[in-house]
């Protein structure tokens, strides 16, 4: 299916394409389908992304009710951790955009007793056979994606939707992650890219390299990476 590369000047700018292209992308499909379905990354480019988002909010045809919010992947730590990716995103999107909350899926938060295997199979009962409109996806300067690492167990063949990641090697060591099946089910995956650290990712994960996170997941109908100059340098 078709990849696309677009290169913005700079991660402003990136972050104003890839907003925009977001709102407009999410307001089509709720004309056609009646309830978007969008899978958020964590990162930084990805949470600047969010802010871009919910500064265009108010006054745009975004139902917010009708689109129906998953996770890549999740840091597995209490709920009230900084560093859950659920937890920044939804207070970026929250105030500028009321949503259903039936419809807001976070992985689950390490809260109590539970293990991370449980909680890694309750969401993949949570997420059934539901296919992404939208899959956004970060990448790390490893080439990872989601929670699911380079020369890592993450990223060996697995029918589980669902992944109970162990030693990660980016803190904190536990996470919850998407497995490479459920991404390459989303019917448009887009990558979100900014800085020179992640170049040598972005050549590597374009060039297809075998056994690299970022080369292993594409849309059904479309794959964009949406990147700036400084992680298209090496491309
Ligand atoms: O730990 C994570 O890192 C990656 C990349 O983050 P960035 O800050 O380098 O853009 C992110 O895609 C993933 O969701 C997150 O859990």
């Amino acid at each position: 299916m078709a990849t696309r590369t677009i290169v913005h000047s700079d991660p402003e700018a990136l972050i104003q394409s890839a907003s925009s292209r977001l709102l407009e992308r999410l307001s089509h499909l709720q004309s056609s389908e009646g309830v978007a379905q969008l899978c958020l990354t964590g990162g930084r480019i990805a949470n600047r992304i969010y802010r871009g988002l919910a500064e265009q909010l108010p006054g745009s045809p975004l139902d917010g009710t009708r689109v129906e919010l998953w996770w890549g992947d999740e840091r597995f730590v209490p709920t009230e951790d900084p560093d859950r990716n659920a937890g920044e995103a939804l207070a970026i999107l929250a105030p500028s955009l009321a949503m259903d909350p039936s419809r807001v899926h976070p992985m689950p938060a390490a809260d109590g007793n539970v293990s991370i295997e449980d909680s890694a199979a309750g969401y993949a009962t949570e997420l059934g056979e539901t296919t992404f409109d939208i899959c956004l996806l970060g990448v790390g300067p490893d080439g990872h994606v989601a929670s699911i690492f380079p020369d890592h167990p993450s990223l060996e063949p697995t029918p589980a939707r669902v992944l109970a990641v162990h030693d990660s090697p980016k803190p904190p060591p536990l996470r919850l992650s998407l497995s490479l099946a459920t991404l390459n089910r989303s019917r448009e995956v887009w990558f979100v890219v900014s800085g020179a650290d992640k170049a040598e990712a972005v050549r590597r994960a374009q060039s297809g390299e075998t056994g690299l996170p970022a080369a292993m997941v594409t849309g059904q109908e479309a794959t964009i990476w949406l990147i700036d100059e400084d992680a298209a340098s090496q491309l």
